[in-house]
């Protein structure tokens, strides 16, 4: 089972790596990987669990953050409407890969943080408000979805960190806080 002991933190050179696509279908090992991350996840936001195993709350996780150089992510963003559970995204994707983008950006009202990154990084992370993804499952199936909003910007976070890329490095140093015209605020 994954707890934060296995999460590298900023500094160790994997997370600045790019990430090696994964065989399709994914071997019993990916699967096996991308099960545990995607659990992770869910006992992270699980209020007891995370308690009891002192997890910082996440909803998207990559592989390398687990020291393993694969292009896989898990996200488990929960609905903030339980009638529509379609506006969550609960999957683990293997060689994501985002092939369109909206003009139109975003970024979350309150920054954004990392399981990686242990201090707070004030910033607005200007990101695509809308992304179509293609990624693999685990049974090697090829999917194409399109994403918006906080479901975008989590899955744009985690496809960065199996690039290489920190949310710190879209952060403007000299106006952190600035926002261009037109940009979404999620809040
Ligand atoms: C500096 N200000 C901030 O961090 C920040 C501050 C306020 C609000 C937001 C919204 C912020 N931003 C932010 N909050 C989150 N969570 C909110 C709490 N939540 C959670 C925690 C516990 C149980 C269940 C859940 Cl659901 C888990 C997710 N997650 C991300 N990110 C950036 S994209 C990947 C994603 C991630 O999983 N990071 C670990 N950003
Ligand atoms: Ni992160």
């Amino acid at each position: 089972m994954i707890t934060m002991d296995d999460i590298i933190r900023e500094g160790h050179p994997t997370l600045r790596d790019v990430a090696k696509e994964v065989p399709i279908p994914p071997t019993a090992e990916d699967v096996a990987l991308g099960k545990e991350m995607l659990q992770f996840l869910k006992n992270s936001q699980d209020p007891v669990k995370a308690e009891e195993l002192h997890l910082r709350g996440g909803v998207g996780l990559a592989a390398p953050q687990l020291d393993s150089s694969k292009r896989i992510i898990a996200v488990h963003v929960p609905s903030v409407d339980p009638e529509k559970p379609e506006n969550g995204i609960s999957t683990v994707m293997y060689n994501p890969k985002v092939l369109s983008h909206s003009v139109q950006e975003a970024c979350l009202g309150e920054g954004e943080g990392c399981l990686s990154v242990d201090r707070e990084v004030p910033g607005y992370v200007v990101r695509a408000a809308r992304i179509t993804v293609s990624y693999y499952d685990a049974e090697g199936e090829k999917h194409k979805i399109r994403l918006k909003n906080y479901n975008a910007i989590v899955v744009q976070h985690e496809i960065d960190h199996i690039n290489g890329i920190m949310f710190y490095d879209h952060i403007d140093e000299k106006n952190p806080l600035q926002l261009k015209d037109g940009v979404l605020v999620i809040e």
